[in-house]
């Protein structure tokens, strides 16, 4: 009974931490919606955010279609036997898999299988400790991976970009975790939360780092100099300009969280975890004789859904253009930065595997004047063999800037949909080819699920469901066009304007 019931909880906990964002997120979510003027593009992100948010308790489906790396943090009263709650975590994400409440996620680094279970080798992490308590604490992050990504360590004495030399003490410190933020940019989801470890080793001030982010949003630091640096690096970080989704704005970080732990003489780390807005992190307490949940953590205060978005407010200083491929070249060198764009009829989906793969290969399909949506799916196969899609934000698309200009040409491609932005080899060949790169709103995996209307076919499936190419019918699938044939990046402008803002912080702060 005790299994079976263990098992249940651990169910319930995963389902939860992929679709219901803690309270204390959903409280800096809207305090940033507040701070964000109605009509620009980054309340218009926020909007879709919140509209998402809501949409993922609606249908119990994922906040996110990446539902991340499962890292479990386990306490136990001494006398529990360890090894039975490991075996139903197991089957629990075996479960919920299958359910579609997490995406297969566990990916063979050197064949590139993916296991379809979620379980691999050193996957899911479950870490274990004892204590004194007679009850079980489990405490689970979903970190997704283009925020994993962002992550950064920083070894003391450096010199920074924008910042200058950041020596051994807490203004060097200080900068460094500016400067996390600032190396983020957008593509990480912003606005975003970061956990800090200072000290440790390379591993344990990673570990320090991401334990950080298990407290609670508005917790405040007992030790008086890092609650003074938390609430330092909360108010500067927002003054960078980067806004939500890196589109420029207020809300650029909404929580930071500083852990510190000796180190050795010769080394001095600051390491960084940088996690999305879809902050899915949650706890339980379990009786150690039954299986049950106790307790829920993250739990204070009301549960805020969002009010519903007006219309207008999309609309509100942009021009909307209707796009259905294929897309002809003149109607790419009409659009510029800063327009808003919908998208009805046909999009394939590529990813990582997609883009090696055509660069090396012909197209499944002909691409000509066609839109790929750099997107991994969440998607379960009904009885009757067709495919639904149950999750379904853009990823990020940096990633594939070694191909994507090139692809673009070989195929005739005319759009790239994702997020985060890419570099000037991409814009370089938008600008020669007749390109545009559109982005959505990264996490939006819920919003985007429901512009999709049919999966009308797949290709190269062998290389797993978030990296095949998925053929999908779209309706008013909205994005905004942030670099355009013209030579127009609203990411490089962004990316200048939010270092000449870092430069302003130079000067030391703290002695
Ligand atoms: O893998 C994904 O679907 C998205 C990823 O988390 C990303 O942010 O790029
Ligand atoms: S797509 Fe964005 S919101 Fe989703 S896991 Fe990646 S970084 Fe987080």
């Amino acid at each position: 009974m005790y299994i079976e019931q263990l098992e249940k909880s651990m169910y319930d906990l995963i389902c939860d931490t992929s679709t219901n964002l803690p309270k204390d997120v959903r409280r800096a979510v809207k305090a940033a919606r507040e701070k964000e003027n109605a009509g620009t593009r980054a309340a218009m992100s926020l909007d879709t955010i919140a509209n998402n948010i809501n949409m993922a308790d609606d249908k119990l489906s994922p906040i996110c279609q990446d539902t991340g790396l499962p890292t479990f943090k386990i306490k136990t009263p001494i006398g529990v036997n360890q090894l039975e709650i490991k075996d139903a975590i197991t089957r629990a994400m075996v479960q919920a898999t299958k359910d579609g409440k997490l995406r297969p996620n566990a990916v063979d680094s050197l064949t590139g299988e993916n296991s379809g279970t979620n379980l691999g080798l050193g996957l899911p992490v479950v870490k274990f400790e004892q204590w004194e308590k007679d009850y079980i604490e489990v405490k689970l992050i979903l970190k997704g991976g283009g925020c994993e990504n962002k992550n950064i360590q920083y070894s003391l004495p450096t010199e920074l970009e924008g910042l200058g030399r950041a020596g051994r003490d807490l203004d060097g410190i200080r900068k460094c975790i500016l400067h996390s933020v600032y190396q983020a940019q957008g593509q990480g989801c912003s606005a975003g939360f970061i956990g800090v470890g200072i000290g440790g080793d390379r591993a344990s001030g990673y570990d320090l780092a991401k334990e950080q982010l298990f407290r609670e949003v508005d917790d405040v630091n007992p030790h008086p100099d890092l609650a003074a640096l938390e609430s330092y690096i909360l108010d500067t970080a927002n003054q960078l300009g980067i806004g939500t989704m890196g589109f420029g704005g207020e809300a650029t970080l909404l929580g930071c969280k500083i852990g510190v732990m000796h180190r050795i003489p010769a080394s001095f780390y600051v390491s960084v975890a940088y996690n999305c807005w879809a902050y899915r992190r949650m706890a339980v307490d379990i009786d150690a004789t039954t299986g049950d949940v106790t307790k829920w953590h993250y739990n204070e205060g009301d549960k805020l859904a969002f009010a519903a978005t007006t219309e207008t407010n999309d609309t509100q200083s942009s021009r909307v253009v209707e796009l259905t491929a294929p897309i002809t070249e003149e109607q790419i060198r009409e659009l510029q930065v800063g327009d808003v764009v919908k998208i009805s009829g046909r999009m394939y989906t590529g990813r990582d595997a997609i883009h090696k793969h055509l660069t090396e290969n012909d197209a499944p399909v002909d691409l000509d004047g066609h839109i790929i949506y750099h997107c991994g799916p969440v998607v379960l196969k009904n009885e009757d063999g067709s495919y639904e899609i149950k999750a379904a934000g853009p990823t990020t698309s940096i990633r594939e800037e070694p191909y994507q200009g090139d692809i673009m040409k070989k195929f005739g491609i005319r759009a790239v949909i994702g997020k985060g932005g890419m570099g000037p080899k991409t814009l370089a060949a938008l600008q020669e080819h007749g390109g545009v790169y559109l982005n959505a709103i990264g996490g939006a995996a819920q919003y985007y699920a429901d512009c999709i209307k049919e999966v009308e076919g797949v290709d190269l499936l062998q290389f797993g469901i978030p990296e095949a190419m998925w053929h999908l019918r779209v309706e008013d699938f909205t994005a905004v066009v942030t670099m355009d044939s013209h030579g127009n990046s609203l990411h490089a402008d962004v990316d200048k304007s939010s270092l000449e803002k870092l430069a302003t912080f130079k000067e030391k702060v703290f002695s």
